[in-house]
């Protein structure tokens, strides 16, 4: 792990997206994959397109303070209560990016024919220009980002344990997207700590 001072903003203009690196160990980065597969209440997302609701083959889970709902998407999510590892996992990230979450997405993408399309997590019911620390674990995957209006492109390879923390203007100047790969055979969770309203 870095310290907070080397570490460069990885954006040219209009947003910060930071990198700390590795954060765990590959044993214990393996660990907490391990758990997180058996502790979660994974589920398959609904999402609407062009007004059609289609079932995702990748997996979700919300997980936050207790009693909370959120607005996302369209839909009112409850959020289970943290697990043991979350909340030790949502602890060491809030000390890394100096910042507090109260709530996590959870997406188990099972092998490299799922994947995420582009958006920006720009929705109200999230604090703006809040701190979304976004922490890997399993099979390394593409990340892709683009500028809206210039067309700018970045890319990193995130690796198992990687974190990663996007702030300020990002959301409303950039889309990210996690690429489809025919070589990544084996799963990868992606857990994204965020800050609801
Ligand atoms: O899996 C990833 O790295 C991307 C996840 C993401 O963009 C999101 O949950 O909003
Ligand atoms: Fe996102």
């Amino acid at each position: 792990m870095q310290a907070i001072e080397n570490i460069q903003n990885l954006l040219p203009f209009d947003g910060e997206l930071y990198s700390y690196g590795k954060i765990y160990s590959e044993a214990q980065a393996n660990a907490n994959l391990n758990n997180l597969l058996q502790n979660i209440a994974w589920e398959h997302d609904q999402v609407r397109i062009f007004g059609k609701t289609h079932i995702t083959a990748r997996k979700v889970a919300w997980y936050g303070d207790q009693g909370r709902t959120y607005q996302y998407s369209g839909s009112v999510k409850h959020a289970h209560i943290w697990t043991p590892l979350l909340w030790e996992i949502k602890s060491q990230v809030e000390e890394i990016c100096q910042a507090t979450y109260n709530a996590c997405l959870l997406n188990l993408y099972h092998d490299g024919n799922e994947s995420m399309g582009w958006h920006a997590d720009n929705e109200r019911s999230i604090v703006r220009h809040s701190s979304i620390a976004s922490l890997s674990l399993g099979s390394r995957r593409r990340f892709d980002l683009k500028h809206l209006a210039t067309g700018e492109k970045r890319s990193l390879d995130l690796e198992n344990g990687q974190l990663i923390n996007m702030k300020g203007a990002i959301q409303e100047h950039w889309k990210h997207a996690l690429a489809k790969s025919k070589k990544v055979t084996d799963l990868r969770i992606n857990l994204t700590f965020r800050c609801m309203i």
